[in-house]
């Protein structure tokens, strides 16, 4: 009895403990939790907490936290807890006279986002950060290639960098890389769209897909990353879409490897840094020479398959399972691929895996009752090609049949600046020293072009971050600038210039630049 009643006293102790606890959650504000109290980030605006969306000055709304006006005090809490993560992640130091961090974004391996405003403009960016960019030499390699490749880069279905500066952390130098603020990602609209895409949804995103990428591989640039999370979309009431590439942290110049005949154990798991696995290319997982711009055309495939079917087409988790997916979809390779792979345990699981028969594309892909038209499934087929040397490439993508009879004027493209491939050059040879020196050196070299000022003694000074590179020369051959983008000379008057969405504004441009 004795025991009974200890229980039963324990037990109403626990529950009004339970009842406290709850309370003081409800009544608990924001402010009584904080610890240490610092400047927040002032809220987005309350009217209607919406923002109208910066990129080409869309009037459309963008809803940043509808439930806003609802929340229980267990979700104000949250909020707060946010908050000082956003505040702990985003020290921006002296940048953060520039930009207002409001929220988290988005986080992957090597860098989290968050959205921000820029103080002068009120315009709205994203702005990624890859801490302790230096520390090692992966992490160092991935910035580099991510800061070379955007730096010089001005197509609009690449997404823009605006800007570049660093902060001293804990454990090195933090990187961080504004940029357009896009709505969401691929990987997200095909997942949390409760219908299948529409055709002429998937096509506009096939078509700036492949536009942007034809744009990188002219200037042989591989991207090796992608997959839908890393296409950013702003996606329009009106179905017109927006997409940009982002993500170049894997970035190479495409150069036809050599082959290598050491294989060993080692190069079985150096496969697993290169592209996300459902998305990567067969040369790339059987360990064979690599064809570079190959690879994305693999991916493009994987992307197109998953859009129409709103699944991974190659969903393994481990390398092994995934040679047995492609295995067990494509049949046993061909023996000049098996002649080609150089790891012995690649090729012994091949064997294992031993299967002649193959899936039907079509069985592969269902979309809609009727399933996908001829020039689709031929499409998709000569993208997802074992054989690199047989797989479509960028400009055979782009005049098939299944894009021409779709599209069939799609304007030529700029040319990617020569720049961009001589800075690409050596980022894979350096080592973790001159990595970290070269690092530091181009985020150096950025900011003081990004930040450059513009000066002269009685007239008010303006900034000229706002704009992408490609724009800054456009203006220097109509004569208005003078000078290179690393030493500006901006004339007093009025002046034109065209804002990295493509809208021309006019404005007035008082003061010289130093
Ligand atoms: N400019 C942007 N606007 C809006 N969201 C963005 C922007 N850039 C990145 N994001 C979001 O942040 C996520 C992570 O960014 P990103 O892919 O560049 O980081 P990462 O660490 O290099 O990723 P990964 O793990 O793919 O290598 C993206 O999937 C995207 O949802």
């Amino acid at each position: 009895m004795n025991f009974l009643n200890k229980i039963w006293t324990a037990l109403k102790e626990k529950i009004n403990s339970k009842e406290t606890i709850e309370k003081s959650f409800e009544q608990t504000t924001v402010e009584e939790i904080t610890v240490e109290k610092r400047p927040m980030a002032p809220e987005p605006p309350k009217e209607m907490n919406k923002v109208a969306h910066p990129i080409g000055n869309a009037t459309r709304i963008h809803t940043l936290d509808p439930m806003c006006s609802r929340k229980t005090g267990f979700s104000r809490v949250l909020d707060g807890l946010a908050k000082r993560q956003l505040e702990h992640d985003f020290q921006l130091e002296r940048a953060a006279q520039t930009y207002d961090p409001i929220k988290n974004i988005g986080a992957g391996a090597f860098g989290i986002v968050c959205m921000a405003k820029e103080r002068n403009t009120e315009n709205y960016v994203a702005i990624k950060k890859i801490g302790h960019a230096s520390a090692t030499p992966t992490l160092a390699r991935r910035t580099l290639r991510e800061i070379r490749v955007l730096r010089f880069l001005n197509h609009p279905n690449i997404v823009t960098l605006r800007d570049i500066f660093r902060t001293q952390g804990p454990l090195g130098t933090d990187v961080y890389l504004v940029m357009d603020l896009m709505e969401t990602n691929l990987h997200r609209v095909i997942y949390d769209t409760e219908r299948e895409l529409r055709e002429d949804e998937i096509m506009q995103c096939l078509r700036q897909l492949l536009v942007g990428l034809q744009y990188l591989h002219k200037a042989q640039i591989a991207h090796r990353d992608l997959k839908p999370s890393n296409l950013l979309v702003n996606w329009e009431t009106d179905s017109s879409i927006t997409l940009r590439i982002a993500d170049f942290g894997m970035a190479k110049l495409a150069e036809k490897e050599k082959r290598n005949d050491e294989a060993d154990e080692h190069c079985f798991y150096m496969t697993q840094h290169v592209a996300t696995l459902p998305y990567r290319a067969p040369e790339l997982l059987f360990v064979m020479p690599e064809h570079s711009t190959a690879v994305d055309m693999w991916a493009v495939g994987c992307i197109l398959g998953e859009m129409y079917k709103r699944q991974e087409l190659f969903p393994a988790r481990s390398v092994q399972s995934q040679i047995y997916i492609l295995v067990f979809t494509f049949g046993k390779p061909s023996a000049k691929i098996l002649r080609e792979i150089r790891c012995e345990r690649t090729k012994q699981l091949i064997e294992k895996y031993n299967c002649d028969t193959s899936v039907s594309f079509r069985e592969l892909i269902p979309y809609g009752e009727d399933g996908l038209s001829c020039n689709a499934l031929d499409f998709v087929s000569r993208l997802l090609t074992i054989d690199p040397d047989n797989r479509m490439d960028i400009n055979e993508a782009l005049t098939h049949p299944f894009i021409q009879d779709y599209f069939p004027q799609i304007p030529n493209q700029p040319t990617c600046p020569f720049r961009v491939k001589n800075d690409m050059k050596n980022v894979e040879v350096l080592k973790h020293h001159q990595l970290t020196a070269a690092l530091c050196k181009d985020v150096k070299s950025a900011e003081n072009s990004y930040n450059a000022e513009m000066y002269s003694g009685d007239y008010p000074y303006e900034r000229i971050r706002a704009w992408s590179p490609g724009d800054f020369e456009r203006e220097r051959n109509d004569e208005i600038f003078g000078g290179t983008r690393t030493n500006p000379r901006i004339h007093r008057g009025e002046i034109k210039y065209r804002q990295p969405d493509g809208f021309k504004q006019e404005r007035q441009l008082t003061g010289i630049c130093t």
